[in-house]
């Protein structure tokens, strides 16, 4: 029996326009989905994924006081999309068909922003490799994630799947089929808080509502995007000087563009200009949208208490230097 964890992450600058090749600057985060995978003695995939919730239950209770109860399959099959193509193509790379028990844990909010789909897809992975006993190479991992990512979002970039695989804070360049990544040596510790409201859009609808904008308005959406690239080359720059004021600016206009994007919301930008109001050097949404996650550029606890006044909860997470690791393996 192998478990497993892979971290979270938070997008510093470059959410969405990375899609499109420009470059994005992420943080793994210090919160982790954990995998438990054992072998079996048939074929058979077995998931327990206790942190998915799931609408649409439906429950008849006859005469005889049997209870039946039935469940949207297709939102189930759907919510378990990223683990059983991570199955599949770890079964593929290997060319191994053994079957397997998953329980999966998250210590972060689903579908939130911070990225559960990619660290559940590495997780998944490396834990079926280990516990066939075999190894895989984190550029193979990463690679093998990504592919899961593009495959049930229709389109990604590797930002995440880079993230969850090696951790630490990183400048990501979408290279056509690869991807180049570099580690980043901050010239600060970033003081970051990070808010969250629930999200009801999965970031596959919200990566898809901007290629929408995208092909019908090119000539609009396309100089929004390239802006966004500028923004993330000045964070990067910024970062590494130290230039914790020129951060906070640069993700205020990143900001901005997201949510001329349209994938901000009235509870996120709320919570966005209250931590600025509150004394935060900068603040955005982080992730896809559409609720879900924030940042903002602090650690003054007013602009967490802030954020809990417009109904948002605050979440506490440092840096991962880590990324995936195997926690145990006997
Ligand atoms: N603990 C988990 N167990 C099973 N599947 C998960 C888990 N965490 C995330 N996922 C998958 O990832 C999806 C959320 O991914 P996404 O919409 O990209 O949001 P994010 O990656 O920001 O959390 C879930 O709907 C589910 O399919
Ligand atoms: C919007 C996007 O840039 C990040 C999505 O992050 P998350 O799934 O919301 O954590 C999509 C991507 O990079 O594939
Ligand atoms: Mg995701």
């Amino acid at each position: 029996m192998v478990t497993v964890r892979a971290p979270g992450k938070v997008i510093l600058y470059g959410e969405h326009a990375v899609v499109y090749g420009e470059p994005a600057l992420a943080m793994a985060v210090n919160k982790y989905i954990y995998v438990t995978a054992k072998a079996r003695d048939d074929n058979k995939v077995s998931i327990n994924a206790r942190d998915l919730r799931l609408a649409g239950i439906s429950v008849t209770i006859h005469e005889n006081g049997d209870i039946v109860a039935r469940t949207d399959y297709g939102a189930v099959i759907s919510a378990l999309s990223y683990v059983k193509r991570a199955v599949e193509l770890a079964m593929e790379y290997f060319n191994k068909k053994v079957g397997i028990d998953l329980m999966i844990r998250s210590e972060m909010p689903v579908g939130a922003g911070l990225g559960t789909s990619a660290a559940v897809a590495v997780a998944t992975i490396l834990a079926y490799v280990k516990e066939l006993g075999y190894d895989v190479d984190k550029r193979e991992l990463a690679r093998l994630a990504w592919q899961v990512e593009r495959d049930v979002q229709g389109s990604a970039s590797p930002t995440d799947t880079t993230m969850a695989t090696f951790g630490g804070i990183m400048y990501i360049k979408p290279e056509g089929n690869s991807t180049a990544m570099e580690p980043v040596k901050p010239g600060v510790t970033i003081p970051l808080i990070i808010g969250y409201t629930p999200r009801v859009s999965t970031t596959k609808d919200l990566v898809a509502m901007v290629r929408r904008k995208y092909e019908s308005m090119r000539d609009v959406i396309e100089p929004i995007i390239r802006s966004i690239g500028v923004i993330t080359r000045k964070g990067r720059e910024a970062l590494e000087k130290g230039d914790l004021e020129l951060m906070g600016v640069l993700m205020n206009i990143n900001h901005g563009l997201l949510d001329a994007l349209g994938v901000s919301t009235k509870q996120l930008n709320e919570m966005v200009y209250v931590a600025r109001y509150a004394g935060a050097l900068g603040s955005k949404l982080t992730g896809a949208g559409g609720g879900g996650c924030m940042i903002a550029l602090t650690n003054k606890s007013e602009v967490e208490k802030a954020i809990e006044l417009t109904g948002g909860s605050v979440l506490k997470a440092g840096l991962d230097t880590d990324g995936t690791v195997v926690i145990s393996n006997d």
